[in-house]
């Protein structure tokens, strides 16, 4: 594209600027090469203004931004615009040509479930026949099934890479697009310039406070994805979805606990390995099975039954398809390997990414109904910028509802770990419980709690889920949750064998 002609895209005032064509456009000085325009974005903790040398030593030919700071000239042209992460949104479509135009596009958001309910979703979509990508917080798919992932982690990345892998969706064939759209997201306008179909809501509760301030600015944030789509798919289970009532042009509810809604859940079975229950719904009324643990998936499950129907799944599709799902990583993934061991079966060890008061309660709530014997659950809290708010919550929640809790380390960063730690054991403390112990370590943790456990319990590894990454003060750790939980049950198998 012509610079000129991405300053008319912007509906910039026609000025002097070189004939040059820009060929991308970033945010990241580091991203930057020959032919991109650098978006200069005056963030929390830089001024992207700093880099313009650098990126025109990289080859850039031009930058936008809100107004050059003063004192400073820039060496390339600068398109001055009233937000700089809406202008990088703005280009970014406009030199990807607006790929969502031609997908339909599903959002989803929520505080939990939006990885579970999106990977639900494009598994039924593709069910259904369609050629279904997804963009997730484990990582993004072609309709080929096989998952990439980008340089950096993140639920939602920055608005040139959520265009480009849309424009590859489309160049690959895809039919239909999965993508999970955090508040951050909506936010700083990652996704701005999504030609949204369908917005999943699965339900809200406290969770970023450190950046929104407020339960109310965050509602704001995720409702912006109901306003802008053609329509809703709203959980009629969550007090909030009353204030998304009216905001997309068509809506289909949903409910697993029994409230009046479009698609609703009856009589659910929850299995040691899989939920089955009976589905009422515009395509009738019919039996389902998934092979998942965790009642909240049947409201995961009904939302992405809705979007399928929504886009011409039979029923049929969706019983065979949720038959089939193989679920996510991380989200109450069952180690397998806990056969009979000289007669004593290991305890069942699940690794879960839940990692807030809500989500927690609801995992060990689930995962009481199917515990035979004791019930142990291992958590910690994240440090940094993170909201600590949550951490006493957690301590009180890990020892209401399980027999034994583990506090542990969880991405502490650059807030002492022992200062988290007691935090968490004050909200078991003013519960008026002792039922836990505090092991620092969270590889030791996970030894211990496994050990501790006996035939007919069940462990749940909280927090981390899929995370490749353990942070601490001053180093991060190469981590995999599930081979750490493998090695502690291969070693209570020799134990029992002893
Ligand atoms: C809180 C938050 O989301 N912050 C985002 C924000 O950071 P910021 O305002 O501090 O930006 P900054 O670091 O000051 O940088 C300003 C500008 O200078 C540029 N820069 C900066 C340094 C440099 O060396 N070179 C350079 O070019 C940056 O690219 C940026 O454009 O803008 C940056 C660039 O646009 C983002 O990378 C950054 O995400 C950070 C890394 C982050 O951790 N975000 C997380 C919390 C996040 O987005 N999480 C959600 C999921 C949440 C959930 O539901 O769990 C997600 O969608 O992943
Ligand atoms: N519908 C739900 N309601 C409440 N908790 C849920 C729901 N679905 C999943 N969870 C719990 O929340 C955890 C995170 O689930 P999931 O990854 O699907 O959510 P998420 O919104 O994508 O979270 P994140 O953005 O942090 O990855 C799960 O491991 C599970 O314990």
């Amino acid at each position: 594209m012509r610079l000129q002609a991405l300053a008319a895209a912007l509906n910039l005032p026609p000025t002097d600027l070189p004939d040059v064509e820009a060929v991308g456009v970033t945010h990241n000085a580091d991203w930057a090469g020959p032919g991109d325009v650098f978006v200069a974005i005056r963030g929390a903790r830089f001024d992207g203004h700093t880099f313009i040398q650098k990126v025109k030593e990289s080859g850039a030919v031009a930058v936008l931004g809100e107004g050059l700071p003063d004192g400073v000239a820039s060496p390339l042209p600068y398109l001055c615009v009233p937000d700089a992460r809406a202008a990088l949104a703005d280009v970014a479509a406009a030199l990807e040509q607006h790929p969502s135009r031609a997908l339909r596009v599903v959002g989803v958001t929520g505080t939990d479930g939006k990885t579970t309910t999106a990977w639900l979703t494009r598994h039924l979509l593709r069910a259904a026949n369609l050629n279904t990508g997804l963009l997730s917080t484990v990582g993004y798919e072609l309709p080929d099934g096989e998952l990439r992932h980008f340089p950096a982690h993140f639920t939602t990345p920055e608005a040139p890479q959520v265009q480009s892998t849309l424009r590859e969706m489309v160049t690959v064939g895809a039919d239909a697009v999965v993508l999970e759209a955090s508040s951050h997201a909506l936010a700083l306008d990652r996704v701005r310039g999504v030609d949204w179909d369908v917005a999943v809501w699965t339900h809200l509760s406290r969770e970023h406070l450190d950046f929104h301030g407020t339960v109310e600015n965050y509602f704001a944030e995720k409702r912006k994805l109901v306003e802008r789509a053609r329509s809703a798919v709203l959980n009629a289970d969550d007090p909030w979805t009353a204030q998304l009532t009216g905001l997309a042009p068509r809506e289909i509810t949903y409910s697993a606990e029994g409230n009046r809604a479009d698609w609703t859940a009856h009589d659910i079975q929850e299995g040691a390995n899989g939920l089955s229950w009976r589905v009422t719904s515009p395509l009738g009324d019919f039996e389902v099975s998934l092979p998942m643990i965790g009642r909240f998936n049947v409201a995961n499950a009904l939302a992405g039954m809705a979007v399928a129907a929504q886009l011409g799944a039979t029923a049929e599709q969706l019983v065979t398809g949720l038959a089939s799902f193989r679920g996510v990583p991380g989200r109450m993934e069952l180690l397998p390997g806990d056969g009979s061991v000289s007669g004593s079966a290991a305890p069942r060890v699940i690794v879960d990414f839940a990692h807030t008061p809500p989500s927690l309660e609801k995992a060990l709530a689930t995962l009481r109904t199917t515990t035979a014997g004791k019930l142990w659950v291992l958590i910690g809290s994240a440090g940094g910028p993170r909201d600590p708010g949550k951490r006493a919550p957690l301590g009180e929640v890990a020892t209401r509802l399980a027999d034994h809790a583990v506090f542990t380390e969880e991405d502490h960063r650059d807030t002492p770990l022992d200062t988290i730690l007691r935090e968490m054991e004050r909200g078991a403390r003013e519960g008026g419980r002792e039922n836990f112990t505090s092991i620092p370590d969270r590889a030791e943790a996970i030894r211990w709690i496994v050990e501790k456990a006996k035939s007919g319990d069940t462990v749940l590894l909280a927090g981390k889920g899929p995370e490749d990454t353990l942070e601490r003060a001053d180093e991060t750790l190469a981590w995999d949750e599930v081979a750490v939980a493998r090695r502690a049950l291969a070693e209570w198998q020799m134990a029992a064998r002893r």
